[in-house]
């Protein structure tokens, strides 16, 4: 058997210690697999003297997390810390610099800096991977790239985010609050550091836009991800679309068009017998629809150390069997510069929820709003008294461009009636 892949590995957490749990659990069916075996030689993390329940003893420990990029007789590194810019960057940086493989499940990073990092990698003639980066264990990044590589990919979608598909399967199925069940995320291990990143959108936007970028064949533009998250959704949002055959589901999705690329992360209306709609719990699905190919499903956890780990050590498998390829699916001088699609032309049925007081006139002023900006009600739920008098309001639309919701949506703002912000959900068609 030929030498070993020798690994430097930043970042002993949730999914770094997965990966020394799972390198040891595995070891010999790897080295099988590889063609060598693939040991780790040195760690580095933030805390020295922390009890991560592994072994530690037999690696050499590098205080300095960003000098592990030129550790001595290292092949790889791989980091697990996090964060797009600080130690994850310099590190990244300076290991392609050093002419060395990199592996990463930093979503944050990659969707920030990847275009850089690839264009290091290609120059040095090493890998770049980030399997993990995106959707946790499902290896959707490698089943684009390599799989589904012969097709004309026209739309891109799915649940990327388990933080917040747990909390809305939660509310969903047990009728709780969005708080409660959001600490529970947190303590189970797959919820980021800063919680707003998941439940406001941003997590699922820097997954989409590295998704995006192997679907299509463009350069990663997470700036023209459009983001909204689930932070403002109410229960009865949740209940309101059950009873007209929907579940709620913070969705990316990704489309290539004649007028550019859109991208956006948004709570959608999933109808119920979609299979999205059956995603559940922290789990992740991504939906690609390919020319050839038709429509694939690829489902599974999308967090968590063991699930996260499989995704970073399947990179280390094809850096073992030198399988490099480049990092987006094509080599970056290929990749265009796609222009972001007007999301004002796009045709769909909407939900819209208002709170309002209840009063005389109230309907007809919602219903003139929305005739005035052309839009056609398909049907309409007014429910009683949900807190302090006010009553909820839910309407789903006839397809309608976007850019005339957003004027109904326009024509009611600072309106005496409504009690906060209308909530408005696109129905997944
Ligand atoms: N947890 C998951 O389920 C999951 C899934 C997919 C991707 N990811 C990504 O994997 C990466 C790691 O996530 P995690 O959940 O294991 O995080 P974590 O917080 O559990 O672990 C982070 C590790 O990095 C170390 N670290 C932090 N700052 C450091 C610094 N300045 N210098 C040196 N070490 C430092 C910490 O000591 C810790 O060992 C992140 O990019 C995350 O987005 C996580
Ligand atoms: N915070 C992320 C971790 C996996 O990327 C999630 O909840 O999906």
């Amino acid at each position: 058997m030929s030498e070993p892949l020798r690994v430097a590995l930043a970042g002993l957490g949730t999914v770094g210690g997965g990966v020394i749990r799972l390198l040891d659990a595995n070891r010999e069916l790897i080295a099988r697999r590889a063609g060598r075996e693939i040991e780790i030689v040195a760690v580095s993390a933030r805390d020295r003297g922390k009890d991560r329940g592994v072994d530690l003893s037999r690696f050499a420990w590098v205080d300095d997390t960003t000098a592990l990029a030129k550790q001595p007789g290292a092949d790889v590194v791989v980091e697990l810390i996090g964060g797009s810019d600080g130690p994850a960057l310099t590190l990244a940086r300076s290991t392609l610099g050093a002419g060395r493989s990199f592996v990463t499940a930093n979503k944050a990073m990659i969707a920030h800096h990847g275009l850089e990092l690839a264009q290091a990698a290609e120059g040095a003639g090493v890998a770049l991977k980030f399997e993990a980066a995106v959707a946790g264990g499902i290896p959707v990044i490698k089943g684009l790239r390599e799989g589904a590589a012969a097709n004309e990919i026209a739309r891109v979608y799915g649940i990327l985010n388990g933080t917040c598909n747990f909390i809305l399967s939660k509310m969903e199925s047990e009728g709780r609050d969005f708080a409660e069940v959001l600490a529970e995320a947190q303590a189970l291990g797959f919820a980021e550091s800063d919680p707003s990143f998941d439940i406001d959108g941003v997590d699922a936007a820097h997954k989409l836009s590295i998704l995006a970028a192997v679907a299509f064949g463009t350069q990663p533009a997470f700036g023209d991800v459009a983001i909204g998250g689930i932070r403002h959704l109410l229960g009865a949002d949740i209940a309101e679309a059950a009873a007209l055959g929907y579940r709620v589901r913070l969705l990316g999705l990704a489309e290539a068009g004649a007028d550019g690329l859109f991208q956006r992360v948004h709570p959608h209306l999933v109808p119920i017998d979609h299979p999205l709609a059956h995603v559940t719990g922290s789990l992740n699905a991504v939906v690609a629809e390919g020319n050839f190919v038709g429509r694939l499903l690829f489902q599974g956890a999308g967090a968590g150390d063991g699930p996260t780990a499989s995704a970073v050590v399947a990179d280390l498998i094809d850096i073992a069997r030198g399988e490099f390829g480049p990092p987006f699916a094509m080599p970056v001088v290929s990749l265009t510069a796609a222009p972001k699609a007007d999301s004002g032309e796009r045709r769909g049925r909407a939900y819209l929820r208002f709170t309002v007081a209840d009063r005389v006139g109230v309907l007809a002023e919602i219903a003139a709003a929305m005739r005035d900006a052309g839009v056609s009600i398909e049907s309409l739920i007014q429910r009683g008294a949900i807190a302090d008098g006010s009553v909820l309001v839910a309407i789903v639309t006839h397809e309608s461009p976007e850019r005339s919701i957003a004027q109904a949506l326009e024509k009611l703002r600072g309106s005496q009636s409504l009690v906060g912000q209308p909530m408005w959900m696109h129905i997944l068609d």
